[in-house]
């Protein structure tokens, strides 16, 4: 195709592309032959009279070993537009413009990708002045529906997106990385809790870890979106042990925005005057909507909202049971919002969180100033200089209610971590004395 017959926003993309002619050139990855996972199985034993709630039902397990494909070199090739090269000289309006980054996103023929990947070309997360280059990442039984993806990129003409690859191999897709949004894994059905989906889901995670930690960027920014977000990030944290810790995020954001609109509701305010609002914990039916510290046109929440038990209960209730109510109206869990949540988290990282304020993110305990567990992915408060890293908010209040459902949360995904111990590389032990838990580093 020339550049002639490009529309004019397709021509301020080519502009670009004569800008930066040595990094455009996109490849479209086909693998035809499913990866090859080794065979050296051992044994965990659960019990669940320790863990009522959670009750793991892997008994056998198989180590994941790095994905071993050949790409065949006729089936590599690049799609549709992106495959277009230009020659030099750039053009005034793009001179401006930084450096591309890499985004890799998994699960990107799902219904959540289907609303993301518009937002991240459109230039509406990252900003009018970067270009990006996506790297999808799907499977064979998607690899159709990741073209038809792709093409619809193509037919968006956005200027700001230079590169579309697709793939079904982690170890080419994440290559490069800068951030990696882990979306792929499957979505509960009615009826379930998220924690179901460990067994099913828990796996990808270790894979995709291992990936990461080989091809990806060393500083690359992590946030797990699939199923049971939390734990699957920390197992994915733990099979990369190149990346820091602290880069790896579960989305929690989701239930910050569900929180800020009943609180507005019942303030009967519109919900950009809600701040302050952290979820704590798992994001799960145990987490913890905090309404101690939240606040409502700068007051505490507290003191604009008088029914107190409304707040402990129906509110409470109301935030940790949204996804399922969801599921029960439509059938299955929510897309558009959670894209929107993800833009939301991503945002609060790339650019600085407001004086005062703070977000929602499930980050590594360990360090933490609120004497939870650690070595746990845990909501906690926190805040940004907008450079893609965040601290911890300190000056939090407790009392003894949420500190009494911290608790609770906490002991869940404790339990949830004991249950994937054959995919973080620790194993568990039943104490022959005391009949507890033991890790193999407290036998040691
Ligand atoms: N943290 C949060 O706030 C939220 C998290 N979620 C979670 O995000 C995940 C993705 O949701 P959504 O995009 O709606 O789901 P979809 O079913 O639309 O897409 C999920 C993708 O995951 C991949 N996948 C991997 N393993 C499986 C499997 N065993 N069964 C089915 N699909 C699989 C598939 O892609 P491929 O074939 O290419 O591998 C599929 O396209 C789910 O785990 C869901 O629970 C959802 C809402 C909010
Ligand atoms: O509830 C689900 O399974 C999907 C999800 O995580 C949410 O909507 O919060």
């Amino acid at each position: 195709m020339a550049v002639a017959e490009l529309t004019s926003r397709a021509a301020a993309a080519a502009s670009f592309a004569r800008n930066n002619a040595n990094s455009l050139h996109a490849s479209q990855i086909y693998v035809p032959s499913s990866s090859s996972l080794s065979s050296d199985h051992f044994r965990t034993r659960y019990r669940s009279t320790v863990l009522p709630k959670i009750t793991c039902s892997v008994n056998q397990v198989q180590n994941s070993a790095p994905v071993q494909v050949e790409i065949p070199k006729d089936k590599a090739d690049c799609y549709g537009v992106f495959c277009l090269t230009y020659d030099l000289k750039a053009e005034e309006e793009t001179k401006s413009w930084k450096k591309m980054i890499n985004i890799a996103v998994s699960g990107a023929a799902g219904m959540i990708s289907n609303h993301l990947l518009f937002k991240l070309a459109s230039g509406e997360v990252f900003g009018p002045d970067q270009p990006i280059a996506l790297r999808l990442l799907g499977s064979e039984r998607s690899i159709q529906a990741l073209e038809g993806v792709a093409m619809e990129l193509e037919d968006s003409l956005f200027p700001l997106l230079r590169e579309v690859n697709i793939g079904i191999d982690p170890y080419e897709v994440f290559q490069d990385a800068e951030w990696a949004l882990l979306i792929g894994a499957k979505p509960r059905g009615p009826g379930m809790e998220r924690a179901d989906l460990l067994d099913i889901n828990g796996q990808i995670f270790a894979e995709q870890g291992k990936a990461l930690n080989a091809v990806a960027s060393p500083n690359v920014k992590v946030i797990v979106v699939g199923n049971p977000c939390n734990t699957n990030a920390l197992i994915c944290m733990k099979n990369a042990p190149k990346i820091p810790a602290k880069n790896f995020h579960a989305l929690t954001r989701l239930d910050e925005n569900r929180a800020k609109c009943q609180l507005a509701l019942k303030a009967g305010v519109f919900y950009d005057k809600v701040s302050n609002v952290t979820i704590w914990g798992n994001h799960s039916t145990t987490q913890v909507p905090d309404f101690l510290n939240a606040k409502i046109n700068g007051l505490p929440v507290k003191e604009v909202i008088k029914d107190h038990k409304w707040l402990e209960q129906e509110f409470t209730e109301k935030v940790q049971k949204r996804g399922g109510a969801l599921i029960q109206k439509w059938g299955r869990s929510s897309a558009a919002s959670t894209a929107v949540s993800i833009v939301d988290a991503i945002k609060s990282l790339v650019t600085p969180t407001p004086e005062g304020d703070w977000f929602s993110s499930g980050v590594y305990t360990t360090g933490n100033p609120y004497g939870i567990a650690e070595d746990i992915v845990f909501s906690m408060p926190c805040r940004s200089n907008g450079d893609g890293d965040y601290e911890l908010v300190k000056e939090i209040q407790f009392d003894d209610y949420l500190r009494s459902r911290i608790a609770k949360t906490e002991a869940e995904l404790l339990a949830e971590k004991r249950c994937v111990a054959h995919l973080t590389g620790e194993v568990w032990f039943i104490h022959h004395n005391s009949s507890s838990f033991v890790s193999l580093s407290e036998v040691e």
